[in-house]
């Protein structure tokens, strides 16, 4: 891999960190040792996931964006990475916005800007059938007893795009997120691992959340987590349509007026700087 001179731009979502790279106006070739060796905290730049931007494929968006988590998985679905794009794409010239609209391999997504600088994603209709998600299990259900190390829990499985599992909790201050975190995300019946959500309900129109991501370990925030959370909140009787969701970094406003309608997501979208790689950063596992 030779990234010497790669442009790139560090931006994060309430906490959720990105390494964000114009793929338009630069030719990008990533494989997955280079994702993790940008992503690495010590020896890279360090993110939890890497955005690259690129021309769109078809014609019905303006630009195409692509997730990798931090361990070099190429993943559907970023919620925080998507707020970073559309304020990435207006920033630096690459669409006029407000509103965006823009592939991904989850589908289209549709992302408008706000006066107040916060940025709304259309998130798209929540699947909540389990061979969608993927999740192994004989039919739909609000909840689902999951076993874990011996103990059983019950979840509520949800793709945003990509899959979530659901665990209410009593306090997130004191939920086993580092231990039952990474079991989750494993377990075998989700066959494309799961990202895995510790949530606590204040009120029906507040939540408190951590999430354990697919391929990034804990983060200070998950957009499609925190739909997820609320899309199984409403499911399994909790939850209003208009939540607040407060994760580590900060708070997200979530809205989901019920089956057949989209999730929509608000919150900030931060540029932190600007980079050029000199050196080649390296993966040290
Ligand atoms: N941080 C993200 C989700 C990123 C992808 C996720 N880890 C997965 O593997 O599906 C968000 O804000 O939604």
């Amino acid at each position: 891999m030779d990234l010497s001179g790669l442009r790139f731009t560090k931006m994060h979502g309430l906490g959720n960190d990105f390494v964000v790279i114009d793929a338009v106006r630069q030719s990008v070739r990533l494989d997955t040792a280079t994702v993790r060796a940008l992503a690495e905290r010590h020896r890279g730049v360090g993110c939890d996931q890497l955005l690259i931007v690129e021309p769109a494929q078809g014609g019905q968006a303006d630009l195409r964006y692509r997730i990798f988590n931090a361990d070099g998985g190429e993943v559907e679905q970023c919620g925080n990475g998507a707020r970073c794009f559309a304020r990435f794409v207006v920033d630096q010239g690459l669409a006029k916005g407000p509103e965006i609209r823009v592939e991904t391999l989850g589908g289209l997504m549709t992302l408008r800007l706000l006066d107040d600088g916060q940025v709304t994603v259309n998130m798209g209709v929540r699947r909540l059938e389990p061979a969608q998600i993927p999740f192994e299990a004989a039919a739909m259900a609000p909840g689902y007893p999951l076993t874990v190390d011996g103990a059983t829990y019950e979840i509520g499985a949800v793709s945003m795009g990509n899959p979530h599992a659901v665990l209410r909790v009593a306090d997130i201050d004191t939920a086993p997120v580092a231990a039952l975190g990474p079991l989750i995300e494993a377990h075998p019946r989700f066959p494309q691992r799961v990202n895995a959500g510790f949530m606590q309900v204040l009120s029906p129109a507040h939540i408190r959340l951590r999430v354990y991501e697919r391929g990034a370990g804990e983060t200070q925030a998950c957009g499609s987590g925190a739909c997820a959370a609320v899309v199984s909140g409403r499911v399994r009787g909790w939850l209003a349509p208009r939540v607040a969701v407060d994760v580590l970094g900060g708070r997200l406003m979530i809205e989901w007026q019920g089956t057949g309608e989209p999730v929509l997501m608000t919150g900030p979208a931060t540029t932190v700087f600007e980079g050029r790689i000199t050196d080649e950063p390296t993966h040290h596992a």
